[in-house]
């Protein structure tokens, strides 16, 4: 598959799914939406729950056999979902960051560091 459709075939994927209903919860907030409740914390909420998110992922990766696997797995799920809220915040659809990736395909990481916009 080449990066072109890679992206081209992003809009059927459960993350871009996943997207359309954090978009929805953005658009139509209910007390009963965690999402909604991120969005209603502003990016000081959604920021907290990323860098805590990814701390319970650091955590699970040190832990040992199947269960820490399943562990890892399951925190990532939840890293991924706060990150895709804090994109929906900025109304950044996931297609957008699927595309940037696709581009990095082939590229030697240390090249791409190194096109990047010196800071
Ligand atoms: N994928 C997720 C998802 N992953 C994780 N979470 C929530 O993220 C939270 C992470 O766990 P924590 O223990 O850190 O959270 P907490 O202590 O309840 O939260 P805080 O008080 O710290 O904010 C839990 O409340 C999880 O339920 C998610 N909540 C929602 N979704 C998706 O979003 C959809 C819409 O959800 P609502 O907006 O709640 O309707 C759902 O159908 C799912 O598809």
């Amino acid at each position: 598959m080449t990066p072109e459709n890679a992206a081209s075939t992003a809009a059927d994927t459960v993350l871009a799914q996943l997207m359309s209903v954090i978009q929805d919860r953005k658009r139509n907030p209910s007390e009963k939406s965690y999402t909604a409740s991120l969005f209603q914390g502003g990016l000081t909420k959604i920021g907290s729950k990323i860098l805590e998110e990814a701390h319970e992922v650091v955590e699970a990766a040190a832990e040992p056999g199947d269960t820490g696997r399943a562990h890892l797995i399951y925190e990532s799920a939840d890293l991924i979902y706060h990150l895709m809220v804090m994109l929906g915040y900025h109304d950044i659809p996931i297609s957008e960051v699927e595309q940037e990736i696709a581009r990095r395909f082939g590229m030697s990481g240390i090249n791409e560091k190194n096109s990047r916009p010196k800071k």
